[in-house]
């Protein structure tokens, strides 16, 4: 039986971009459904009960939460190729390290530059996010990539991120690229790999999106 596999996504869900990446590195056909944040489907519903969040891989029927653990599902279920880290149990302790680094400090602080609106909230967040950031680009390096010479896990997991880097600068009033320059070539690198580029929305178009739902909210 050929494999089904569908995703719970939302376009500019950095978190959903990296299940997108990864599936497509493997060269896994799937079927996309968006869904809408604010009025979520009955299966949305169904196969994540406990969050209730995007991104929900549903393979053969059967749901897998989390973006982390998806990813690590999908290495291990389609381990014939295009491995998504290293065969070194180090190295790979050392990858799992980084995606917790990112998932708490620059999803927080990027979150906080977007919603935190102007005044010393907005100063505070703006320093969280790029010391997080300046971290990150030490790790990196002189490497082309944080996987070497390919994309791995933790460029996947982090290049969401650099997808949002537009709409941080705007609602931030900040430049990444002054700030860190190497990351931000790391970045633009990442997004001409074949599986990045057909699954990233656009700088602008996340910064246009962002800015429609933080309206509501008088930002
Ligand atoms: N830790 C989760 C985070 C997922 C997440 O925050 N998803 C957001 C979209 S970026 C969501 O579904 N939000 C809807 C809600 O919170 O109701 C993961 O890695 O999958």
């Amino acid at each position: 039986m050929a494999d089904e596999v569908v995703l719970l996504d939302f376009r500019i869900s950095m978190y959903g971009m990296r299940v997108r990446i990864a599936l497509r590195e493997k060269g896994i056909e799937f079927e996309h459904r968006e869904e809408d944040l604010m009025n979520k489907s009955e299966l949305l519903l169904k196969m994540n009960p406990i969050h209730k969040k995007i991104p929900v891989l549903i393979h053969n029927g059967k749901a897998v939460c989390e973006s982390t653990v998806a990813l690590q599902y999908i290495d291990e279920v389609w381990n014939d190729r295009a491995p998504l880290l290293s065969t070194d149990p180090y190295q790979r302790a050392q990858a799992r390290f980084w995606v917790d680094y990112i998932d708490k400090k620059v999803y927080d602080g990027g979150r906080k530059v977007v919603w935190s609106g102007q005044g010393e909230e907005l100063e505070v967040a703006k320093k969280e996010l790029i010391e997080s950031l300046k971290v990150l680009e030490g790790e990196l390096g002189e490497k082309k990539f944080y996987g070497g010479e390919k994309i791995g896990l933790v460029d996947i997991c982090l290049v969401g991120f650099y997808v949002w880097f537009y709409a941080y600068e705007k609602f931030g009033n900040l430049s990444i690229e002054a700030e860190c320059p190497k990351l931000v070539a790391w970045g633009k690198r990442c997004a001409e790999v074949e599986s990045v580029a057909k699954s990233v929305p656009g700088q602008e178009e996340v910064y246009e999106l962002v800015a429609e739902m933080r309206k509501p909210f008088g930002l």
